[in-house]
């Protein structure tokens, strides 16, 4: 299969252009995993933008507005990482509510923080970044009254306690919604996802010295959970409801998990 070649634009002015070999690092526990959204911070932004067309922000505005979070609330974020979908909780919530925006990785907060620091919009300043773990949420019983967590169970090592941990801090009969890649069940879309992935997404991150991190996110997915499975593990973790929705012709999903 023909692998198409890309020339690059610079978004990071080529500082992050390594040459090859390209070195193959492992990715199975959370320190490895730590690392990895520790190096890609830098770009990980623009990489989303130019990789999914921009397409990724309908997808987090999606899961946002699917959290149930409305004006006034105190609202979480969690594997908030550079805070797109805690910017989008704040426009919800607004300067009378709270966004409580959480990841492990110090880099990719300094980038949120960053990001915020330069935007004007009142509610902004009601976005708190903290660093933690998804496995261990330091916050109180029913804290909160809505949460997300974007592209971030897939990456957590023990996800049915990230999922036990949401659950414990939300409201009764409030809402966790779970933005990721969908593993989907239909052998086609998951063609054409492998397809993506190994001749569009790899390559061009590969032009950024970072080919390994990508190759993690393809088998990531491949040991992801369908959307049943997902839904399952909602129930397991005390969630009273839970459904998945396919969106984005099947490449991408969203759980909704009520407590
Ligand atoms: C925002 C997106 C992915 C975030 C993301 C999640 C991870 O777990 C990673 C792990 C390791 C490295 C990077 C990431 C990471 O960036 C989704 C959009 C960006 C994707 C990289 C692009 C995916 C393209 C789709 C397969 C096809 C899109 C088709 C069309 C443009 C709608
Ligand atoms: C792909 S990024 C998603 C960032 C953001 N939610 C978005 O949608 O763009 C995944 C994030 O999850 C964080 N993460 C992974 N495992 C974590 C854990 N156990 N605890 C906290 N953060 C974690 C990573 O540091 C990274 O910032």
């Amino acid at each position: 299969m023909a692998t198409l070649q890309f020339t690059l634009p610079s978004i990071t002015g080529g500082r992050h252009r390594r040459e090859s070999p390209t070195i193959l690092r492992p990715v199975r526990c959370t320190a490895d995993r730590q690392a990895l959204f520790n190096r890609i911070a830098p770009v990980y932004d623009n990489l989303n933008d130019l990789l999914s067309l921009g397409r990724h922000r309908v997808w987090k505005r999606m899961s946002v507005s699917w959290s149930g979070a409305k004006e006034g609330d105190t609202v979480l974020d969690v594997c908030c990482g550079s805070g797109d979908l805690a910017f989008l909780l704040s426009e919800k919530v607004g300067i009378s509510g709270k966004v409580i925006a959480l990841d492990f990785s110090k880099e990719q907060l300094q980038i949120a923080a960053s990001r915020q620091r330069k935007r004007s919009r009142a509610c902004y300043k009601n976005i708190e970044w903290i660093e933690g773990d998804a496995v261990d949420l330091p916050f109180s019983d029913s804290s909160f009254d809505a949460a997300t967590i974007g592209y971030g169970l897939r990456n957590v090592v023990d996800r049915k306690k990230a999922l036990e941990e949401m659950c414990r801090v939300l409201k009764p009969g409030t809402k966790v919604s779970v933005l990721d890649f969908n593993k989907s069940t239909n052998p086609l879309t998951s063609s054409i996802q492998d397809w993506m992935i190994d001749n569009v997404v790899v390559p061009v991150a590969s032009g950024y010295g970072l080919a390994s991190e990508y190759q993690y996110l393809k088998n990531s997915i491949k040991e992801y959970l369908t959307g049943c499975e997902l839904e399952k593990l909602a129930l397991q973790a005390g969630f009273s409801e839970a459904k998945h929705y396919e969106i984005s012709t099947g490449f991408m999903g969203n759980l909704v998990a009520t407590r």
